[in-house]
């Protein structure tokens, strides 16, 4: 019997352990904090649920202009002792379920830490696993799987401090709402959390090191989301790097590089994250850390060193949940001899949660201006679709990315209102190399907001003869 043992119990390695299982291999897995791991415990599932909470406040804005008269926005209160309880409590629901569908497969979960061994053994490989109050003991194995994620990354001038100086998993413990939040760092976290607070009524000021918000999405529509966030009356400083951080007793000083200071309530450090490898003791195993410390990977999730596999964050392939999953599985069947197929990007959807969403998938427009893709687009504004004008949605706009002579859909962006839900026809269409055409002649509903994308499709449905 294969034996796996498994360091992080985020969705790579617990998805990774519930393959395995089910191929009847011996897994031991180990997590210092609890199943789903900092996924579902403190970073993706913790955040969704609290812009869940933001889009109920959402609903009260603009009642009016459908003819509806309450106090709208000002007739809001959160009670954001409850909205921070209910986040905490659906995370630990999540990691429990997760935790009994885990042992219900027969894995064998241990709650603590773990390591490489000092000896190479050959064919297999000593992990050190220390639970939680007890004892260090050695597990040899034949297949090991790093997924031990990845950590908020701190800037030394500014420590935070979980009271004003906080890091996205210090949120949830403010006993009020920020009078005025500082959010320093402009990535798809920045901007998360700036859209989540702005909408649930907080004054947020917005510290973007680059020219644009979101500046590794898809240009237009990380300007149609800035747009929108300034005119819900976010101060957004583009171009402007934080230096420091300082919590002045009764709010913050952010003091950028230019010299100019920005004054808050608190402050939430965006400023990415680092991976968990420092104390796995792989370079001394000599597992190749490329620089960052993130491991190196191949498309099987192979490392350097046969029989150690590594998914998820702390690859830094690309940081999704979906992603460290698939890694996690491929690196199960490939370990066990199944037929596997190598990881593709090319077909990985992504959604920012802000308000409006943005959902992308496939080639970018990066890709197509720079020539590495040649591709024919079009972008479609949401403001003339029928629902759209009913919902009262106005910002937002489907864009298609088509092969130039055959129309086959090689990429899109949605920006809307559940755009995660939206852009699923488009990747269904790039996974299995549809056309423009058949997308085109698919019904859709009417009126509905996902008749913007075959819309969008029909316009791209001329093209050359092969
Ligand atoms: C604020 C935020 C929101 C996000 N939202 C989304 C989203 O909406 N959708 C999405 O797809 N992705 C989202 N992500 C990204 C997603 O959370 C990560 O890509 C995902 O968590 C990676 O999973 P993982 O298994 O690699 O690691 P993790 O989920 O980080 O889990 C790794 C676990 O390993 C444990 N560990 C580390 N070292 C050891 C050790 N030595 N021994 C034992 N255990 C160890 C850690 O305690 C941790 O629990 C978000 C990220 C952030 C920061
Ligand atoms: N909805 C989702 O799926 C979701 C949500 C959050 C994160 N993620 C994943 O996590 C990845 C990382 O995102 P992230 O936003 O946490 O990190 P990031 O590294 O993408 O962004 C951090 C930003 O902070 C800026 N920055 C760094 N130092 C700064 C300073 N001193 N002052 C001002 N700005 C500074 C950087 O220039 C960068 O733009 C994403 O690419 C995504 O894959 C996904």
């Amino acid at each position: 019997m294969s034996r796996i043992v498994i360091i992080g119990g985020g969705p790579g390695g617990y998805e990774a352990a519930l393959v395995a299982a089910q191929l009847d291999a011996d897994v031991t897995l180990v997590e210092a904090d609890g199943a789903g791991g900092a996924c579902v415990l403190s970073d993706c599932v913790p955040s969704k649920t609290f812009i869940a909470s933001s889009e109920v406040v959402t609903g009260y804005r603009n009642n009016d202009r459908f003819g509806i008269r309450s106090a709208g926005l000002s007739g809001v209160s959160v009670d954001v002792a409850t909205v921070n309880e209910r986040v905490k409590q659906l995370a630990v629901a999540q990691s429990g379920d997760i935790q009994a569908k885990l042992v219900k497969a027969g894995v064998d979960v241990v709650h603590g830490h773990a390591r490489m061994g000092d000896d190479t053994l050959g064919h297999t490989h000593r992990v050190l696993i220390t639970p939680v109050g007890a004892e260090t003991y050695a597990v040899d194995a034949d297949t090991v799987l790093l997924a031990t994620g990845a950590t908020p990354r701190v800037l030394p001038t500014a420590v935070p401090d979980g009271e004003r100086v906080l890091d996205w998993r210090q949120v949830y413990d403010l006993p009020e709402l920020p009078e005025h939040l500082i959010v320093v760092g402009s990535g798809v976290t920045g901007a998360e959390f700036a859209s989540a607070f702005l909408a649930i009524g907080v004054r947020v000021t917005l510290v973007s090191s680059r020219e644009r918000v979101m500046p590794h999405e898809d240009a237009d529509a990380a300007m149609a989301i800035e747009r929108v966030f300034r005119e819900r009356g976010m101060t957004i400083l583009n171009q402007s790097r934080a230096k420091s951080v300082v919590n002045t007793g009764d709010g913050v000083s952010v003091t950028l590089a230019d010299g100019r200071s920005v004054s808050g309530s608190h402050a939430l450090m965006a400023v990415g994250a680092v991976p968990n490898t420092a104390d796995l003791g792989l370079r001394e195993y000599g597992v190749e850390v490329a620089q960052g410390g993130y491991v190196t990977v191949d498309r099987v999730s192979r490392t350097n060193v046969p029989g150690i596999y590594a998914a998820g964050d702390c690859t830094g392939v690309l940081p999704l949940a979906s992603v460290a999953a698939m890694q996690g599985r491929i690196a199960v069947w490939h370990a066990m001899g199944e037929a596997v197929t190598p990881l593709r990007l090319r077909t990985v959807s992504a959604n920012v949660f802000t308000d409006p969403e943005l959902a992308t998938v496939g080639v970018s427009q990066n890709d197509v201006d720079s020539g590495k893709v040649p591709a024919r687009q079009v972008m479609l504004p949401l403001s003339g679709n029928a629902r759209a004008k009913m919902a009262e949605v106005r910002d937002g706009f489907v864009k298609l990315f088509c092969r130039p002579a055959t129309g086959q859909i090689v990429g899109g962006v949605v920006v809307a209102p559940k755009a995660s839900e939206l852009i699923l026809p488009v990747t269904m269409a790039v996974e299995n190399n549809l056309t423009v055409d058949q997308l085109a002649h698919t019904f859709t509903i009417y009126p509905s907001l996902s008749g913007s994308i075959a819309e969008a499709a029909r316009q791209l449905m001329y093209h050359e003869p092969r």
